[in-house]
């Protein structure tokens, strides 16, 4: 059993924590904080935890987290995590932070799109926690900078073909789909029922701090400067992700070779479905599980590739895939805790 706690466990992708980390057989959830809510249950937060899970919220400090746990969740905003993941570490915990905070190599990336770190060694010893492609990194890390929602959809569908030399880097275009989750608990009006419901609507289009993100991934795994463009949008429903990339092929191959380059890659790996040739995934398929599906068509009259990625933002974008990661770090079965059979509908 490792003693686990999480740093804000009432906002929604501490909540998930909460959720997945109750049930996981081999973890014992010993310490959860929130300022608002310090001293009330976290079912009275989530009325759905009521008499499951009714731990007591804890205010946040060093001391208590680092005497009561072992391994310690972050899930708070940006900028927080930098200014006490440190002391953490040096008190010999293993810290996964869902934020961006560690996830980027570079600080100059960092700062362009943040704020100067305070901690940049740490940040550069930190794993970018995309679990399927860095699982032997992020066995030996003591912090790992878990994946954004977003580059998480658009990574996993293109770093195998990157790898493989099938798409021309310079002509990649992904346009996401996010859940009203996807920003938060904290009141923002983009998130009130009037302004995102019977709506759809891109946002930061092109200037989302998500891009630099997988740019920095994917020009490690290209070997050279990729540039993506990449378009967010707020769709009316409250989880769920879908990514759709463009890219034009080197050469002429067909689906079926996509497909089994993916399927190749993925191959040990649970919890990335490969969908059969003429099928393209789900939001609903992916909701609550740490799944992401991925499918693939091509665009003959264009030798364009079209690969269409759904996870649950807060699942595989956020909270599992940390679970996964804390399953990696621990030498345990990667599932372990995830594995809970999906809705069918
Ligand atoms: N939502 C999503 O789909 C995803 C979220 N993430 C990342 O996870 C992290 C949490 O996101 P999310 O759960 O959506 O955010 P929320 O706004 O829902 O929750 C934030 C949490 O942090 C606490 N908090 C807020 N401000 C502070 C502060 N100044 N000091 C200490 N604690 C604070 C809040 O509790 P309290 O105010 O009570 O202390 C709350 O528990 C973020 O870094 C986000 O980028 C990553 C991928 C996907
Ligand atoms: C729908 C929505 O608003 N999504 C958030 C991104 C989701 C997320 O949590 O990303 P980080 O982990 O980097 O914060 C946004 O666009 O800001």
């Amino acid at each position: 059993m490792v003693r686990v706690g999480i740093v804000g466990a009432t906002g929604y992708a501490g909540a998930e924590l909460v959720r997945i980390l109750y049930g996981h057989p081999q973890a014992d959830l010993t310490i959860i904080t929130s300022r608002q809510y310090a001293g009330k249950p976290v079912s009275s937060v989530y009325p759905a935890f009521k008499n499951v899970i009714d731990m007591v919220c804890q205010e946040f400090s060093i001391n208590a987290v680092c005497e009561q746990a072992d391994l310690i969740f972050t899930a708070l905003p940006h900028k927080i995590p930098m200014e006490i993941v440190p002391e953490m570490v040096k008190n010999g915990k293993r810290v996964i932070d869902l934020s961006a905070d560690f996830r980027f190599n570079d600080p100059e990336k960092y700062k362009a799109v943040y704020q100067p770190h305070t901690s940049e060694d740490l940040m550069k010893k930190a794993v970018y926690g995309l679990s399927e492609v860095y699982f032997n990194q992020i066995r030996t890390t003591d912090i790992v900078g878990n994946p954004g929602c977003y580059p998480t959809s658009v990574l996993l569908p293109l770093i195998p073909l990157i790898k493989a030399g099938i798409i021309d880097t310079d002509t990649i275009i992904s346009d996401s789909k996010s859940g009203v989750s996807g920003a938060g608990r904290s009141p923002n009006i983009g998130s009130l029922y009037c302004e995102a419901s019977e709506s759809f609507k891109a946002y930061k289009a092109a200037s989302h701090r998500h891009n630099p993100e997988m740019n920095e991934v994917l020009s490690c795994e290209a070997g050279k400067p990729v540039n993506i463009t990449f378009v967010p949008h707020l769709v009316p429903m409250s989880r769920g992700m879908l990514t759709t990339t463009y890219a034009k092929l080197l050469q002429n191959q067909d689906t079926s070779e996509i497909l089994d380059c993916l399927s190749r890659f993925y191959k040990d790996r649970p919890f990335v479905r490969v969908c059969p040739p003429g099928s393209v995934p789900s939001t609903i398929h992916v909701r609550g599980t740490n799944y992401c599906d991925i499918g693939a068509v091509i665009d003959k009259s264009n030798n364009r590739l079209i690969l269409v990625s759904a996870i649950d933002n807060l699942v595989k974008g956020a909270a599992g895939q940390a679970v996964q990661n804390m399953n990696i770090m621990l030498e345990m079965d990667e599932t372990l805790g995830l594995d809970s059979v999906p809705y069918p509908l």
